[in-house]
């Protein structure tokens, strides 16, 4: 109490100086803490982007595709899977190298992410992508995949001056109620082993009558 009430003894210029050295400690502490504060939210994103990007493609890996699926999607009524697939490129790394490989799995994950528009592109193997998007109905769905089949199949990379071209299988999925992303994958993944064993750079899915596969799909 009688501290409290004692009147203080400081003289003006030294309350200045220690207003000014107070303030002078709060300033660090907050330039230290901001600065701390924003290398910890830079190191999180920069882990965060290690656990769920492709490192070579910058497309999603099967992680970020999981948590898409299962967390960030809400409305999958109108939801489409195209699993794509690249043709013969293991031929692609024994002519050319696994550096040429590399880049064109770069230019094919832009592409892919060009021609899909809105949409989510995932690398979910070597030469094998996820690709979701919703569509108004299935006609809609199925003519958006055949247009990427014709896009890489009219598309030439240019990698270090080759010219590379390649081609793409395609096996579409529509999603239903009772998929889960296994069993979803699963019914695209049906559709592209169809694509591949018929023949390659080809659009399959079930809800297409076979017969109008002669006209529609290359
Ligand atoms: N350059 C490169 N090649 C990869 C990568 N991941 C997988 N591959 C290659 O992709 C090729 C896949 O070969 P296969 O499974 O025989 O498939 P494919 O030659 O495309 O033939 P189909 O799929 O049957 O049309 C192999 O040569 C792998 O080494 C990668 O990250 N970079």
């Amino acid at each position: 109490m009688f501290i409290l009430g004692s009147k203080s003894t400081l003289a003006p210029f030294e309350t200045f100086n220690l207003s000014l050295n107070l303030l002078c400690a709060y300033l660090s502490i907050w330039a230290i803490s901001h600065v701390f504060e924003g290398s910890r939210s830079h190191f999180s994103r920069r882990l965060k982007n290690l656990a769920l990007l492709d490192p070579l493609t910058g497309a999603g890996n099967r992680l970020s595709m999981n948590h898409y699926f299962e967390v960030e999607l809400q409305d999958k009524s109108q939801l489409y899977l195209f699993l794509l697939d690249l043709d013969f490129f293991k031929q692609i790394n024994d002519e050319h190298g696994h550096g040429v490989g590399d880049q064109v799995l770069i230019e094919v994950a832009t592409l892919l992410r060009v021609v899909l528009g809105r949409g989510y592109v995932f690398r979910v193997g070597g030469e094998e992508f996820a690709l979701f998007s919703s569509f108004a109905n299935e006609e809609a769905a199925l003519n958006t995949a055949e247009q990427i089949r014709a896009r890489f199949e009219n598309t030439t990379f240019d990698i270090d001056g080759l010219a590379i071209n390649v081609t793409t299988s395609i096996g579409v999925a529509k999603f239903k109620s009772t998929n889960s992303l296994e069993s979803f994958v699963n019914q695209a993944d049906k559709q592209l082993y169809k694509a591949k064993q018929f023949g390659r750079n080809k659009v399959y899915c079930k809800f297409k009558k076979e017969h109008d596969y002669e006209t529609v799909v290359a």
